[in-house]
């Protein structure tokens, strides 16, 4: 069987630091947040998916949240042109990890701006979030290079929350879940299943019938659970403090 790598970056020392734009500023305890991390990688370890960490970036302080730097397509690599200026920096490291898997690595460009977390992947319908962090040209961009590809772009404004996958992910039958006050327009989506509290929206594919989930969405863990699921969860309060959430803090690649 072909390994199934998972991309992680180990939280940096000024992870206090990181942008907060839609929630208040709360303390971050960075020893819980490393505690939090050994133990979300542990998750996904135990999933059978083989961890590679891409090298700390000790003054990056949002640099954990590695999804928003790089979306994979199969073999194919695209970087990210993070919307946030502070987060440009992040890319180098992701870049260096992805050349040694041996992938295809192409990337989005300024003036074009692109997020990971707006980017939700269903088949071959690619999702993309236009809002505070990912802009028409980025979106431009990403369709240029995926329509060969066999891949259709459908672009989505996000106005209530940072990404779009703050406010909506797929579970593995591709039921669009959101908490409905956050999205937009659930209408976009073929089906979507609303859940009862915001964390609830996101969860991590760790297998056919296996979804990771945050520990602060005990409520959408039943109701996933009710669909015939696996569903682990794991406390990452500290990331959620820094409108962090499950999918954020991993890249799948398969
Ligand atoms: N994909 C994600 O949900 N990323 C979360 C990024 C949080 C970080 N503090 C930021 O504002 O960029």
């Amino acid at each position: 069987m072909r390994k199934k790598y998972v991309l992680v970056r180990r939280p940096a020392k000024s992870l206090q630091d990181g942008l907060v734009t839609h929630i208040e500023r709360e303390t971050v305890d960075v020893e819980l947040a490393e505690r939090q991390w050994e133990s979300y990688v542990a998750a996904l370890t135990g999933a059978g998916w083989d961890p590679v960490e891409v090298a700390p970036a000790g003054d990056l302080p949002d640099s954990v949240f590695v999804e928003d730097t790089v979306v994979m397509f199969g073999a194919l690599a695209v970087l990210t042109s993070p919307g946030a200026d502070e987060r440009l920096d992040e890319i180098d490291g992701v870049e260096e990890s992805l050349t040694a898997l041996g992938l295809e690595v192409l990337r989005i460009e300024r003036p074009g701006t692109l997020d990971g977390g707006d980017v939700l992947k269903i088949g071959t319908t690619i999702f993309v979030g236009r809002g505070g962090r990912t802009n028409s040209d980025g979106i431009r961009q990403l369709r240029k290079i995926l329509a060969p590809r066999g891949y259709s772009v459908v672009a989505v404004p996000v106005t209530k929350a940072l990404h779009l996958k703050s406010t909506v992910t797929a579970l593995p039958d591709g039921t669009v879940i959101g908490y409905r006050p956050l999205v937009d327009d659930p209408f976009v989506y073929d089906r979507f299943l609303e859940v009862p509290e915001p964390s609830g929206a996101h969860v991590v594919i760790l297998a056919d019938d296996t979804v990771l989930i945050a520990s602060s969405a005990p409520e959408s863990a039943r109701l996933i659970e009710g669909l015939g699921y696996r569903v682990i969860s794991v406390d990452i309060s500290e990331f959620e403090k820094l409108e962090g959430c499950v999918t954020c803090l991993s890249v799948r690649i398969r």
